[in-house]
């Protein structure tokens, strides 16, 4: 199963993703996060984790992260654009024709809170990823519900915003791997 953590802003962070065996990372490039990256810095963690695991760049809208788009692998944002390496978040429905590499259901944005998934997200094509509030306790029943092709977390996996737990991250790693 696919597995990203966002918001990370450290090497080790990356490290520590690359060795529990994460599919991805995210770095936050909106300056509306609490876990805001600043672009240079973001090019450099980019770079850093390049070729050792897919890299996001989160955003609320394209024009925020216009600069790093070229430093990712993938683009992820809560607007739709016409853009190969999309990620497109939401918790509606996308229309028909709103094409994407991955849909990420997501309803919290970053804020740990969990809400129901809804039952259209079984019936989405293509690698849907679901967000939003997850935790090691929490993210069993969720996959073992839905079936995603992937799960996402942030703020359970930290002490302060940016700041992510080693052991917070291997619990909730471990939690998918258990229900998967
Ligand atoms: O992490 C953020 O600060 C953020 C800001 C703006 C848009 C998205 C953001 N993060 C994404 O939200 C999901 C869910 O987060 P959480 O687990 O509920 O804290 C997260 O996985 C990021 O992809």
């Amino acid at each position: 199963m696919f597995v990203k953590v966002c918001g990370l802003t450290t090497e080790e962070q990356i490290d520590w993703a690359v060795d529990l065996g994460y599919s991805a990372i995210g770095v936050v490039g909106t300056p509306r996060s609490k876990r805001h990256c600043e672009h240079s810095r973001a090019r450099v963690l980019a770079d850093y984790a390049r070729g050792r695991i897919t890299t996001f760049v989160v955003a609320l809208d394209m024009a925020e992260v216009t600069d790093l788009v070229e430093h990712f692998d993938v683009v992820q944002l809560y607007q739709w654009v016409e853009l190969p390496n999309l990620a497109f978040c939401s918790s509606s429905e996308p229309s028909p024709g709103q094409e994407y590499e991955y849909f990420f259901y997501d309803a919290s944005a970053g804020s740990g809170n969990y809400s129901a998934f809804p039952d259209w997200v079984r019936e989405l094509p293509g690698q849907v990823v679901l967000a939003g509030g997850l935790n090691a306790e929490n993210v069993a029943g969720v996959i073992a519900d839905h079936r995603p092709f992937g799960v996402d977390v942030s703020s359970s996996v930290e002490s302060a915003p940016g700041v992510k737990s080693y052991e917070s991250m291997k619990r909730f790693k471990q939690a998918v791997r258990a229900a998967d």
